[in-house]
């Protein structure tokens, strides 16, 4: 086996109403440096060393994926950095499932399609929208229906990302629990039109329709306000500071601001002054996906 580099971004999924169907990949990263070795290593900033390399999440996930071809990871020396922080919305587990997928695809020659990778992906993870962006970069929207996926990436945009990181994590599942089960006729046709029209709004570069419509969600983001340190404070502060519109990313806590491009640290300066416990930056939208070098 050659040895092989594997790079996977991070991802900020939903955008407002997109929920569960709509993510954009961001310039952070996961990577695996992979070689053939006698036994296993796994180094990795989530195992101690008296951790069994096969409590590694990665790890679990490829082996999983190896027996579904019949086929058995050889043994490797496996070393993880990652600058995507773990359980703030940034799609780390969706980064985690795409590596351990390409881990067993690269490691037992599986040849597995784009396709397949996303279909194994969302499988695991329960949704397409931190899967696709993942692996294909940019803005993709997609739609998990009938066990099948169909996604369109759209066109570059021309806006700077914000993003604040508080301190504290907070689970995906966690995020779901408070959620309703389902909604009215009524409550779905508008949420569904506001969704339609950010769509509509980044496709045709209108982003201050779109940064409006983007904070008008009604799927997921009024019940999960409460759990999100300073909410209010960050979308009105960054308004203030010229910001299209701030959501949550992913099911939070991490908030995310679409701004004019060239405009974005006019909005992060004022906002990390603002909240000095909180990682906030600029980032840029990743257009690549996984890759492997
Ligand atoms: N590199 C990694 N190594 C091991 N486990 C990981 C890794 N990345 C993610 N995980 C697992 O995934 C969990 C976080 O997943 P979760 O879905 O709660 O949040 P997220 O994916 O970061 O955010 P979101 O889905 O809202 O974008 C971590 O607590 C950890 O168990
Ligand atoms: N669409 C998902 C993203 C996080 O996995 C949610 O909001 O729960």
């Amino acid at each position: 086996m050659r040895p092989f580099r594997i790079s996977v971004p991070a991802s900020s999924a939903n955008i407002g109403p997109g929920f569960d169907s709509m993510g954009l990949a961001v310039n952070l990263y996961l990577t695996l440096e992979v070689t053939q070795s006698e036994k296993w290593e796994f180094n990795s900033p989530s195992l101690t060393s008296n951790d069994n390399v096969e409590e590694h999440f990665i790890y679990q996930i490829a082996k999983k994926i190896a027996e579904r071809h019949h086929s058995t990871l050889p043994t490797c020396k496996i070393t993880e950095t990652s600058d995507i922080p773990l359980a703030r919305g940034l799609g780390s587990s969706a980064s985690a499932i795409l590596a351990g997928i390409e881990l067993a695809n690269q490691a037992c020659e599986l040849h597995l399609s784009a396709e397949d990778k996303l279909q194994y992906g969302t499988e695991i993870e329960g949704h397409p929208d931190n899967i696709a962006p993942a692996l294909f970069g940019g803005l993709i929207i997609s739609t998990l229906t009938d066990n099948e996926i169909n996604w369109l990436q759209a066109p570059a945009l021309d806006v700077d990302l914000v993003i604040y990181i508080p301190d504290v994590e907070l689970k995906t599942e966690a995020a779901r629990q408070v959620l309703p089960d389902s909604y009215s006729r009524d409550h779905a046709a508008t949420a569904s039109g506001i969704s339609n029209l950010v769509v509509a709004a980044l496709l045709s570069s209108d982003y201050k329709l779109a940064g409006k419509m983007m904070e008008q969600d009604m799927f997921h983001e009024s019940y999960r306000s409460e759990l999100i340190p300073n909410y209010d404070l960050i979308r009105k502060e960054a308004k203030s500071h010229g910001a299209y519109g701030t959501v949550i990313s992913g099911a939070g806590p991490t908030m995310i601001s679409f701004a004019p491009k060239g405009g974005g640290q006019t909005v992060a300066e004022p906002l990390q002054a603002l909240l000095p416990n909180y990682r906030v930056g600029v980032l840029e939208i990743d257009m690549q996906g996984l890759t492997v070098e």
